[in-house]
């Protein structure tokens, strides 16, 4: 384990017109908030180090004190549906790239570093609840398996900053480690403002860093679609099975890796309902619950469109091509739904046939509309089916008719034709962040009181195992109209 990491810069020197060199603004006085020492080690960093002086001006951005060598990255996007040419890093940078233990390649990134010249009228801050969220809401998703950056450590500058609370708020920087930071809006920005030559050295890194065998297909750029539109088709199926809500599906929130990204007014349903949304700005519900496969599928058009004339020089045949690609997001997304939620209720559909994933994916609508039509709370549906205690949350007519069809559909479909109660219990998470704990954390946190952060934290880093530390916190608590704040 070494002390100083040894940081890397491919993106910035392979593809210089693509970002910046900027420093940080910076921090008054920082302080180490939350370290995340098991993703520290995963990246080969030692712990002690991050929490060192030195290590500390890492964090913050000044890791060589004169000219340190930190990036804002250049991306476009599209927001709520209107194309805006120039987004970037407005309150971020890149501090480079480490190869972690198992050799790949992770960005360390720093979110909340001040101004840059992609800040347009923005002060280039985040507040320290929001970074708070990103952390914790981070590693529940890992924890539950779901692809997702992390949040390596947040720091608080010192500063304070006006925000939607009457008073002003402690500030702070989240380290985010993610294995790339390439965006929808990355390409999006290559095609308007660059040259073909750098949108295809764009596409050359993404291909080498994550999808290393489209290089080797007939065609690599619509490979690369592919490959992006399966991962994305995969990761809002596994969104969709434990009821999260992303809030700000723009097409500079889309990863080409697959990892979810930036946790703004992102939450967990409790109550279930397809319209489930928490943004305060999404008035039409563009992004809400049920919306989610289609804004997806939306949004890999949008990448298809900046990537066309790399797939062919001729538009027709490369328009008829990615056409075709993208005929393929519905029966992916519906697959990788069915099969989580045949997982979810204890079957196993690895070489199952076609038929058992129509039904199984019929089924999703049955059980969504279970679920709405009884007022149930998502995750703990899920628990009492796992706990084989359903009476206790639902009964009923309706309610009669799902047992019924659960269990025809085990008997034709499980391997032994009956539900696996362990797959069930490793599918179905007893922890989750709950909005209303979430949100009572974070203000305790701002007042500088960590317990129920860190008692949040340790149970949905554990979500699958009831543990009598965290009671409480398997359930809503008090159910509240939560709405969260986009610009945060
Ligand atoms: N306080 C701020 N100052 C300057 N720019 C900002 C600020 N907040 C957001 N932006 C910029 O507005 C755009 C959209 O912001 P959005 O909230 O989607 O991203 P983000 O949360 O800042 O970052 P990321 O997508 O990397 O998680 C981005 O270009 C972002 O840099
Ligand atoms: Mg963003």
């Amino acid at each position: 384990m070494t002390e100083r990491p040894h940081l890397e810069h491919t993106y910035a020197k392979d593809i210089p017109q693509m970002s910046v060199r900027w420093s940080a603004e910076r921090s008054p006085s920082p302080s180490l908030v939350v370290l995340n020492d098991r993703l520290s080690r995963d990246l080969g960093l030692d712990p002690d180090f991050l929490r060192s002086p030195d290590g500390l001006a890492l964090l913050t951005g000044w890791a060589d004190d004169d000219e340190p060598a930190t990036y804002a990255q250049a991306y476009a996007g599209h927001q709520f549906g209107q194309f805006v040419p120039q987004l970037g890093d407005g309150r971020a940078l890149l501090v480079g790239e480490v190869l972690d233990r198992q050799g790949t390649r992770r960005d360390l990134h720093l979110k909340g570093s001040g101004r840059t010249p992609f800040s347009r009228g923005g002060d280039g801050k985040a507040p320290l609840g929001p970074m708070l969220r990103e952390y914790l809401v981070g590693e529940a998703m890992h924890a539950l398996g779901i692809p997702t950056t992390r949040g390596l450590a947040v720091v608080a500058t010192g500063e304070r900053i006006q925000r939607q609370q009457p008073d002003a708020e402690p500030a702070a920087i989240l380290t985010r480690v993610a294995s790339s930071h390439l965006r929808v809006g990355t390409f999006q920005f290559a095609a308007v403002h660059r040259t073909t030559e750098v949108k295809r050295a764009v596409a050359d890194h993404a291909i080498r860093r994550h999808w290393p065998e489209a290089a080797e297909a007939e065609n690599p750029s619509l490979e690369l679609l592919r490959s992006v539109m399966r991962s994305q088709a995969e990761l809002v199926a596994r969104w969709m099975l434990v009821g999260f809500v992303h809030g700000v599906m723009n097409t500079d929130n889309m990863t080409i890796s697959g990892e979810t990204i930036d946790y703004g007014p992102c939450a967990f349903v409790d109550t279930f309902t397809r319209n489930a949304l928490f943004s305060s700005i999404d008035r039409g519900g563009r992004y809400a619950f049920r919306n989610q496969p289609a804004a997806a599928l939306w949004n890999l058009s949008r990448f298809a469109e900046a990537l066309i004339d790399l797939i062919d020089d001729d538009a027709d045949t490369a328009v008829d091509a990615a056409t075709t690609v993208l005929e393929e997001f519905e029966p992916t997304y519906d697959a990788a739904l069915a099969r989580g939620m045949a997982a979810k209720l204890g079957v196993d559909l690895a070489g199952a046939p076609d038929d058992a994933v129509r039904e199984y994916r019929a089924f999703v609508e049955t059980t969504f509309d279970l679920l709405e039509t009884s007022g149930l709370d998502f995750t703990l549906f899920f628990r009492a089916v796992t706990e084989d205690r359903l009476p206790d949350v639902v009964q009923g007519d309706d309610a009669a008719a799902w047992v019924a069809e659960r269990e025809r559909l085990a008997r034709a479909w499980a391997p032994d034709g009956a539900a696996d109660p362990q797959l069930m219990a490793r599918t179905n998470p007893v922890y989750i962040p709950r909005n209303h704990h979430l949100e009572r954390a974070l203000r305790a946190a701002e007042d500088g009181d960590l317990g129920e952060f860190t008692r949040l934290l340790g149970a949905v880093r554990a979500p699958f195992e009831p543990d009598e530390r965290f009671a409480g916190l398997e359930g809503p608590g008090s159910s509240s109209s939560f709405v969260t704040f986009c610009g945060t």
